[in-house]
């Protein structure tokens, strides 16, 4: 976003994650956890409370220390980058600054510790759109602006891999909208991007990617629509008929599964709405609704994790 170049896709953006453990006293908050994150796509991290997301983002940095295994960016691990501010930028949470310093004050003091150009914070500034806030006291940042302000940090060192715990927290739609058109752009640049979130529904609009955890351990990985499509019954059909049992009748010669819900429209599995459809038709049954309905990001999700209660 820098240069608005699109960036080397090399594997010096992947992030791999191997055996990643981390046992607490009584609890193994993360279990033997392994994926692969892949430059030029946003992946979602997902997991209920307690899954494990925020320690494993923590060990990924370097700030909690792993039981076992390791995690790595292009082959090294965030200990061993030799300048991470420019391979990995992280969020973690709302940033934190001194009170009393002006948000473009805190990007200096950050760039100046770290041997980055002055001008770097005016760039990230503008990149997260406070510039009009720029000589504003920290202690004045609304939520919004303050974790705009952890992404201008998180980008002063123009990093391959951006890596972000919840970041749509305290924006307000117009924010969350914004955010997702600044990760989507990060990764059309080939950068990596990784994001914990809780909100699905955004995730199913922001991500290409998913990695799903429950319980400290690895659920399921890939393309949010391979993920989607590998659920048993990722679509069904919905059908209203006032001759419910004679439409039953004739759609089990066809194997498929019918359920009738509280209000009497049935649910086919097994079947797509076309044969339902003929089905109808061929035993002169009266349709009032007949439509296709798909698991979305979040009932994947709930299905996925049900019964692997977060909190621990
Ligand atoms: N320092 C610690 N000592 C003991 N237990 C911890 C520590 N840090 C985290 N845990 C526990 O590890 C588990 C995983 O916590 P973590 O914060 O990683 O989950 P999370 O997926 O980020 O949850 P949330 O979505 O609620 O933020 C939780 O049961 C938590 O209580």
């Amino acid at each position: 976003m820098s240069d608005g170049q699109s960036r080397p896709t090399s594997g010096s953006g992947q992030i791999v994650v191997s055996g990643l453990t981390k046992q607490y006293r009584n609890l193994r908050a993360v279990d033997n956890l392994s994926f692969t994150i892949a430059p030029g796509r946003v992946t979602g991290f997902l997991g209920p409370n307690g899954a494990g997301k925020t320690t494993t983002l923590r060990m990924l940095l370097n700030l909690v220390t792993p039981t076992a295994g390791t995690a790595t960016f292009g082959g090294r691990r965030y200990a061993d980058l030799q300048q991470p501010l420019q391979h990995v930028g992280a969020v973690l949470e709302a940033s934190s600054a001194h009170k009393g310093r002006t948000g473009i004050n805190h990007l200096r003091v950050i760039c100046a510790a770290a041997g980055l150009p002055r001008q770097r914070a005016d760039e990230a500034l503008a990149m997260v759109g406070l510039t009009p806030a720029a000589n504003r006291k920290f202690k004045g940042y609304s939520l919004g602006m303050k974790q705009r302000l952890g992404i201008a940090a998180a980008m002063l060192g123009d990093p391959q891999v951006l890596v972000l715990d919840e970041p749509a927290n305290g924006l307000d739609p117009e924010g969350i909208r914004w955010m997702r058109g600044f990760l989507r752009a990060l990764a059309a640049e080939g950068r990596t991007v990784l994001v914990s979130s809780h909100l699905l529904s955004e995730m199913q609009l922001l991500a290409d990617d998913v990695v799903i955890i429950a319980a400290g351990k690895l659920v399921r990985q890939g393309p949010v629509d391979t993920v989607i499509g590998s659920m048993a019954h990722s679509s069904r059909v919905r059908v209203r008929t006032p001759q419910a049992d004679a439409l039953a009748n004739a759609l089990a010669a066809q194997s498929a599964t019918v359920t009738r819900d509280a209000d009497g429209v049935l649910l086919i599995d097994g079947v797509d709405a076309p044969a339902v459809g003929r089905a109808a038709l061929a035993a002169q049954v009266e349709l009032h609704e007949l439509t296709t309905e798909r698991l979305d990001l979040e009932g994947v999700f709930l299905e996925l994790t049900s019964g692997k209660a977060g909190i621990r």
